[in-house]
């Protein structure tokens, strides 16, 4: 055993050390905050794979997020390394992705399918199917890509659309929709694209229509571990049982109730219940928080014990911390323009040390905004986290559309935003309807024309680029070498314009995060489908600043951590949400406020500072209940 999964282990309690050394049949963590659900997983995945190095199959652990996938990834390398090659760690969609690229030609999926992340390309998609549709005298419109984002319902509730119409009271709208979805269906499969849905979707049909597509999986991948199990949309869960069939037991899944924040996306309680009830998994509960002083803990407690929506039993978190001294502190300002450079005061009066250890919690990102101009007027790097989806700046938005096209040379809406960032990045202006044009006359591949187009302007820039499209079309296969190449050229035609410098510096570190990380899931170097589907499937953020102050929504701050954490606008319609407090809100919107507020606190490692201004908008707003709620203790009011 490595010293280090060894030291991991001799640190575990009990409690953690029991689920960790779980070996075969369903089980579930069922845990609050700072417990170390993480800890036990990673360290799961790696005795596993410590005790069966002779042996050949994989671990499939399946994550919310690209991050937390990313993250649990470099703890298992940690632990035993070179092992985590036998490991399958990431999204849903990721390892959905995977499954259709090796079996989805069951379904009629092309392996080198595009990964459509943006909705304005996929409303060109449909908008574009239906106008051929109508011209093949279908009674369609292209305003009827309305329909899309019922669409997305239908199909993030894995409803086919032989089976839509019976989702409708009125039976002539059921119709309508079911028509406009089979456009869609047949338009994503028609250019071999799928979208977010798509990929749970088929991964589905697949299972339920190819039954020994599901049993090689289960035989490649015996051990399957499942992270914010809460968080699992009912579409993901249905997609974990129909790949499970009838008898596989093996799911590890860790979960907690009580950090439910994505509601309104599915994720509810009643999963937990669901998996308990089909997989009749083996329960640990683990309440030993080695995260938080106690006082943040009690304080927690106090908080999340006036929510009903929870599993039945579950028992309160236990300080494990020794008492350091004050860890909660409470602050009232006058307005929302006090508080921002309230906070900013003491953060910047802390010292430079502290900021990268600090983080800046709100409901919204419109809350954190006057705070990050109020750090930076106090002189205090800051930024708000926010996760990008695609890349801002055209040299990079060229390269990621520029492969596309290379790969799928037909693709129009691919073509006009490759054509586009060209036109942005050389000062050029080519039209891509004019070239599609064109050069169907000359026979040549949009591509193709474009580079001889591009080429043909006694512009240097555009002369690269197109230089670059020529390789990638005439040799294909080349595309590793003329990437790297870019990566070194492509940034620098930003340098001349002002402010576009930082764009293309973030994107190219975006750009190469993303590259490390698909090589790191797939074990070794991705083919061009794979690394665009993968590039796809990735937000496209810079790694932050190691000396600035971060700030997050409290949703992007779900399983992280920091020394000093400050939470934010604690008043009425802020911290609960003015939609929660609606009369006409269910009692669970108010839950799932309380929820995000007990999430925040409990990022504290050290020290939590809880913020609230009198007035809003110049509108005067009551303490947040959650104040009271959560007991604060008497000499901390002020
Ligand atoms: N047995 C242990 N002894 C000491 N520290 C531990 C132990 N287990 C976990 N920790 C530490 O406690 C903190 C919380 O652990 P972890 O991030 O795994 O919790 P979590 O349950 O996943 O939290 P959350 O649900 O809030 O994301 C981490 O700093 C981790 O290193």
């Amino acid at each position: 055993m490595t010293k280090a999964l060894n030291e991991a282990l001799e640190r575990l309690s009990l409690t953690q050390r029991q689920a960790v050394e779980w070996e075969e049949g369903a089980a579930l963590v069922l845990a609050g905050p700072g417990v170390g659900k993480t800890t036990v997983l990673t360290a799961r995945i790696a005795r596993i794979l410590e005790s069966s190095r002779n042996r050949n199959f994989r671990i499939l652990a399946l994550t919310f997020t690209t991050k937390a996938g990313d993250e649990m990834r470099s703890r298992v390398d940690e632990l035993v390394p070179g092992l985590s090659e036998r490991t399958v760690i990431g999204t849903f969609h990721a390892f959905c992705a995977q499954v259709l690229r090796q079996h989805g030609s069951h379904l009629g999926i092309k392996p080198d399918f595009a990964v459509y992340d943006q909705d304005s390309d996929r409303e060109e998609l449909l908008k574009d199917a239906l106008r051929a549709a109508a011209e093949k005298g279908q009674s369609v419109s292209s305003d009827e890509v309305r329909w899309l984002r019922t669409i997305d319902r239908l199909r993030s509730n894995l409803v086919s659309p032989a089976k839509t119409a019976g989702h409708f009271r009125d039976e002539e709208m059921g119709l309508r929709a079911s028509l406009v979805y089979s456009i869609y269906e047949e338009a994503l499969r028609a250019r071999n694209i799928m979208d977010f849905n798509g990929l749970i979707l088929d991964t589905c049909r697949l299972a339920h229509q190819m039954p020994a597509v599901a049993a090689r999986i289960r035989q490649s991948y015996p051990y399957w571990m499942i992270d914010e199990f809460q968080d699992t949309s009912p579409a993901q869960f249905r997609l974990v049982r129909f790949l499970a069939g009838d008898d596989f037991r093996n799911v590890f899944a860790v979960a907690d109730d009580d950090q439910i924040i994505y509601q309104w996306a599915g994720a509810s309680y009643r999963q937990i219940v669901a998996f308990r009830d089909r997989f009749k998994p083996e329960l640990f509960q683990l309440v030993e928080n080695r995260r938080c002083p106690p006082a943040v803990v009690q304080i927690a407690n106090n908080l999340i014990a006036f929510n009903s929506d929870r599993t039945p039993g579950k028992a309160p978190l236990l300080a494990t911390k020794p008492d350091d001294g004050p860890a909660i502190h409470f602050r009232t300002y006058g307005t929302e323009a006090d508080e921002a450079t309230g906070i900013a005061a003491e953060i910047a009066e802390a010292g430079l040390k502290t900021w990268p250890h600090t983080a800046v919690l709100g409901r919204t990102r419109a809350i954190l905004t006057p705070v990050v101009e109020a750090l930076r007027t106090a002189g205090v790097k800051a930024a708000i986290v926010t996760r990008r989806d695609r890349f801002i700046s055209p040299q990079f938005v060229w390269l990621q559309a520029c492969l596309d096209q290379g790969l799928r040379p037909t693709d129009r809406q691919v073509f006009i935003a490759m054509t586009n960032a060209a036109n942005l990045i050389a000062g050029i202006e080519l039209d891509a309807s004019l070239l599609e044009a064109e050069a169907e006359g000359a026979g040549h591949s949009l591509l193709e024309h474009w580079a001889h187009a591009a080429s043909g302007l006694g512009n240097d820039i555009a002369g690269k680029l197109a230089q670059f499209a020529y390789r990638l079309v005439q040799t294909r296969s080349s595309w590793r070498s003329l990437v790297a190449e870019a990566l070194v050229w492509l940034p620098e035609t930003a340098a001349s314009s002002e402010g576009v410098e930082s764009d293309a510096a973030d994107d190219k570190a975006a750009w190469e995060i993303a590259t490390r990380a698909i090589r790191a899931e797939k074990g070794g170097d991705p083919d061009l489908a794979e690394l665009l589907q993968g590039i796809a499937l990735r937000p496209k953020e810079p790694p932050p600043d190691p000396d600035s102050v971060r700030l997050f929504t409290i949703h992007s701050a779900k399983g992280l951590e920091f020394e000093q954490v400050w939470v934010m606008g604690m008043a009425e319609t802020v911290l609960p949400s003015w939609q929660s407090l609606q009369p006409k809100a269910s009692p669970a919107e108010l839950e799932e406020e309380r929820r995000n507020c007990f999430v925040a606190i409990t990022r504290t490692k050290r020290t939590l500072t809880l913020t609230r201004a009198e007035k809003y908008r110049g509108w005067v707003k009551k303490p947040s209940r959650f104040l009271e709620e959560m007991k604060l203790p008497e000499e901390i009011q002020r």
